[in-house]
């Protein structure tokens, strides 16, 4: 059952390995990129659950690993864990021609990815996600990252991983939320450009969310082979890449206004984000209304938030979240950018969009 999709990239392309059991391979697998001592980057709570078998299936290759095991949550994507980490990763005695490998969601796929494009000018990492967000998004396409309080992602570099191994089956042990999360951009790669994959998903999703072994195989290829290709045809987002960001505009500014903290998850405030860029692009006569509802009825079906009143606490006002919205990367000569819809399964990337309309979207 497992599924090899090439990220075709000249000198910098790699494979994306999507199946079950595939941690019990990697060892394999990471063999002919591991040279010298291996760092293994994880989070507390992966450790907890993953670590050892991982740790065992490398050393049974004669790879030699030196865990690092860092905090779990978004807070970590920041410069006070990246000083600490590059400092890890010196002792750890890695060179320029070794690996450096991230295990576990894309707090530590971002993270890693950024450290290893900037440790010694540049070192080769493996992503192996460990969510289902980072299966089917974050490990594709060396996008990496931290945040700072003004942004999302505002520090980064380019940096695309050597291989990338999606272990479905580690997906059995992700709360229920962060599954859910992790979901919303399945639900975005269908939405911004393949609608028969967004109807398979209306029919298949309780049976991937349930970890259907062919379900979840076959959810999360489709959104790599997707991703993979816009990757291919736009690396560096001067074109259609943009449009990965569909729900991100609203959905950054949201994680902004509430603090990158538990109170609203990346995949949660990208749901969020979603309806609401169908909303705009229903008000503004692009898109028929019925196409925006049958989007938020799927997110509801699954249970995902759709609305800004969905988050807990205090309630951020919309001049709050247009502020935060101007630190945006997408903006261009002053104006905000968004991904708006035509219909589910085509969108385009737009900065012609009167301000009056977004903060009326934000107001309800
Ligand atoms: N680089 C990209 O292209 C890209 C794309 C999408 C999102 N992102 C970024 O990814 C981040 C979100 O990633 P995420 O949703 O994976 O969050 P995450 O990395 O914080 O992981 C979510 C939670 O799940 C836990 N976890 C991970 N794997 C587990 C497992 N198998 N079993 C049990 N618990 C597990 C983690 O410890 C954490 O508490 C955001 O910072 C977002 O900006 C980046
Ligand atoms: O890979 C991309 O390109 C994406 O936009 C994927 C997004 O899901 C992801 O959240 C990404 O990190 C957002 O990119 P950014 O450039 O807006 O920070
Ligand atoms: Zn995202």
């Amino acid at each position: 059952m497992t599924v090899h999709i090439p990220v075709s990239l000249g000198t910098r392309s790699y494979g994306i390995h999507v199946g079950p059991g595939l941690i019990s391979e990697a060892g394999k697998l990471l063999k002919p990129f591991a040279k010298g001592p291996v760092p293994i980057v994880t989070d507390s709570n992966v450790a907890f659950l993953h670590l050892d078998r991982f740790i065992g299936v490398l050393q049974d290759e004669g790879i030699e690993v030196h865990p690092i095991v860092l905090d779990a949550g978004e807070g970590t994507k920041s410069f006070a864990w990246l000083e600490k980490l590059i400092g890890q990763l010196l002792a750890a005695g890695v060179d320029r021609g070794g690996l450096i490998v991230a295990l576990g969601g894309g707090v530590i796929g971002d993270l890693t990815g950024f450290a290893a494009g900037i440790l010694k000018r540049g070192i080769a990492f493996a992503q192996i996600p460990t969510t289902l967000l980072s299966q089917v998004d974050s490990s594709v396409g060396g996008k990496t990252a931290i945040n700072v309080p003004e942004g999302k992602n505002l520090v980064g570099v380019f940096h695309q991983p050597s291989i990338v191994i999606a272990d479905t089956d580690v997906l059995g042990t992700l709360p229920r939320r962060e599954l859910l999360a992790g979901y919303a951009e399945v639900v975005k790669t269908a939405a911004l450009g393949n609608a028969d994959y967004f109807s398979w998903l209306e029919k298949n999703a309780v049976q991937a969310l349930n970890g259907e072994p062919e379900a979840i195989v076959r959810a999360v290829a489709e959104a790599c082979k997707m991703k993979a290709g816009i990757v291919a045809r736009d690396e560096r987002e001067s074109g259609e890449r943009a449009l990965l960001n569909l729900g991100h505009t609203f959905g950054h500014a949201l994680e902004t206004a509430t603090g990158f903290s538990g109170r609203l998850l990346h995949g949660e405030g990208v749901s969020i984000g979603m309806a609401l860029a169908f909303q705009l692009s229903v008000k503004l006569g692009l898109c028929p209304a019925a196409d925006c509802e049958r989007l938020i009825a799927h997110l509801k079906m699954v249970g995902m938030p759709s609305a800004i009143s969905d988050i807990p606490g205090e309630r951020p006002s919309p001049e709050v979240l247009i502020a935060a919205m101007a630190h945006d990367k997408k903006v261009k000569d002053g104006k905000l950018i968004f991904v708006l819809a035509r219909r589910i399964g085509e969108t385009f990337v737009t900065g012609d969009v009167p301000v009056d309309a977004v903060r009326e979207v934000l107001e309800v």
